[in-house]
């Protein structure tokens, strides 16, 4: 075991994951669909992934969007908004989200997901991994 990774009291792992609402000129949402073969498979999440360690939350972000989306996002730009905290089975997951108006380049799904754009108030519509759920108030919030 690594003794050096945070953990939680009832010894499960924390994982840290940094995720984007990237939002566009008409304040709709991106939202992202897993892939078959990962963790979650078929559910709609915010782009994203986990922080790599000595990376800053937006750096690591940056790299994911990239990574994901193909996209160069404003790291200056980045706005924290909420975060989830939630117990999974095997590790306890830390995410913050940031909204993030500003990029450079197209988005296109770079790892075989499915992406949609979805207002605010139709969040609820997608089925999203259970740690999401408190986030969609404060988007409805900022973004009607
Ligand atoms: N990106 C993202 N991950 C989420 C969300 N909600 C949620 O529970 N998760 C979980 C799913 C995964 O267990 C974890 C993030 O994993 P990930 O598969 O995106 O990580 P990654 O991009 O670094 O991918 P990989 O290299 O490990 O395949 O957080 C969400 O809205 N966005
Ligand atoms: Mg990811």
């Amino acid at each position: 075991m690594d003794s050096s990774q945070p953990r939680t009291g009832q010894g499960s792992r924390l994982l840290l994951v940094v995720a984007a609402a990237l939002v566009d000129a008409d304040r709709r949402i991106l939202l992202a669909r897993r892939p078959e073969g990962k963790a979650l498979a078929g559910l709609w999440e915010f782009p994203g992934g986990k922080l790599h360690p000595g990376e800053r939350p937006e750096q690591g972000l940056a790299r994911e969007l990239a990574e994901e989306l193909g996209i160069d996002a404003c790291v200056s730009c980045m706005q924290p908004l909420a975060f989830a905290s939630h117990a999974y089975e095997d590790f306890h997951l830390l995410m913050p989200l940031f909204v993030c108006r500003r990029w450079d380049g197209i988005v296109t799904p770079r790892e075989g997901q499915t992406l949609a754009w979805a207002f605010a108030r139709e969040l609820r519509k997608y089925p999203m991994p259970p740690a999401d759920a408190p986030l969609i108030d404060p988007l409805i919030a900022l973004l009607g």
